[in-house]
């Protein structure tokens, strides 16, 4: 389990490229036939990657940096399956297509990702202080919002998984973003949310092309050049937006303070430098 630790906006003029994806990219979560982990201290935030061999399931355990006998024994585990696959939860089986999300409250004792080959699971985690029921969303019953235009280059659509509408949670935020062909900007005019970190992971994006990822203070910002199932944490002081060379999807999840959605600061293009 990779351990990251908080970093303070002062930082980033002194950050040369490799320090800055140092801190917020997470770049190798997806490796057949492993589970690997980053243990935030934003949020104390869990970001993962299972990738199961067909054949044989990959049973999620409690690493040493989280101080627990099981996963979940303190925290809430949001899973978005990238390709098909099953995720077992102490017995119960649940078969998830692609962008599909499960949710898993916290006390489930065993968690397990199986599938044929392409099955890939991502993770993301929040502390959580009462058990919420485990529980579904289908990428093909949840009605998106439509967002952006075509003269920005931002047609997107965006469904909320885990939020207080949908799926109970405690701290958990989660959905996922996927841009129209031939649009490649997300999440601009940006924002910044000074009570919750939130996580991107792009997926989607041919291994060719890349998202140029902006992070920083509004009036201070850096790029980082991402592949696909790369992801970047964002701390809450932090902008969050990128332009990709190509269309793509994000998974977006937050934790923190509040789970209020509309609790942004908007910034003007012109605000940013
Ligand atoms: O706080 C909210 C997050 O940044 C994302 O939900 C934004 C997003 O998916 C988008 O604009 O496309
Ligand atoms: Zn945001």
């Amino acid at each position: 389990m990779d351990v990251r630790h908080p970093t303070h906006p002062t930082q980033i003029p002194t950050c040369d490229t490799e320090a800055i994806r140092g801190h917020y990219l997470v770049e190798d979560l997806f490796v057949p036939g492993e589970i690997r982990t980053v243990y935030s201290h934003q949020d104390r935030i869990v970001l993962g990657g299972a990738v199961p061999e067909p054949g044989s399931p990959l049973e999620l355990t409690a690493e040493p940096p989280l101080r627990s006998e099981y996963f979940c024994e303190h925290r809430e585990l949001g899973v978005l399956a990238l390709g098909g696959g099953t995720v077992t939860v102490d017995g119960d089986t649940h078969e998830l297509e692609h962008r599909d999300c499960l949710y898993i409250g916290r006390g489930a004792t065993s968690v397990s990702f199986a599938g044929d080959e392409g099955a890939r699971f991502y993770l993301a985690s929040a502390q959580a202080h009462t058990a919420y029921p485990t529980r579904v969303a289908r990428h093909a019953d949840t009605t998106p919002a439509k967002l952006g235009d075509p003269a920005t280059a931002n047609v997107r659509e965006l469904r909320k998984y885990v939020h207080p509408d949908g799926i109970r949670s405690c701290e958990l935020v989660m959905g996922v973003t996927e841009l129209a062909e031939g649009s490649i900007w997300n999440t601009m005019p940006c924002h910044t949310h000074d009570r919750r970190t939130e996580c991107y992971l792009y997926f989607d994006l041919p291994a060719e092309h890349r998202v140029i990822h902006l992070l920083g203070r509004p009036r201070e910002t850096r790029h980082m050049v991402v592949s696909n199932e790369q992801a970047v944490i964002s701390p809450s002081w932090s902008i969050h937006s990128g332009a990709g060379t190509h269309s793509y999807g994000f998974v977006w999840a937050m934790a923190g303070e509040n789970q209020s959605f509309g609790d942004m600061d908007h910034v003007a293009i012109d605000d940013l430098r």
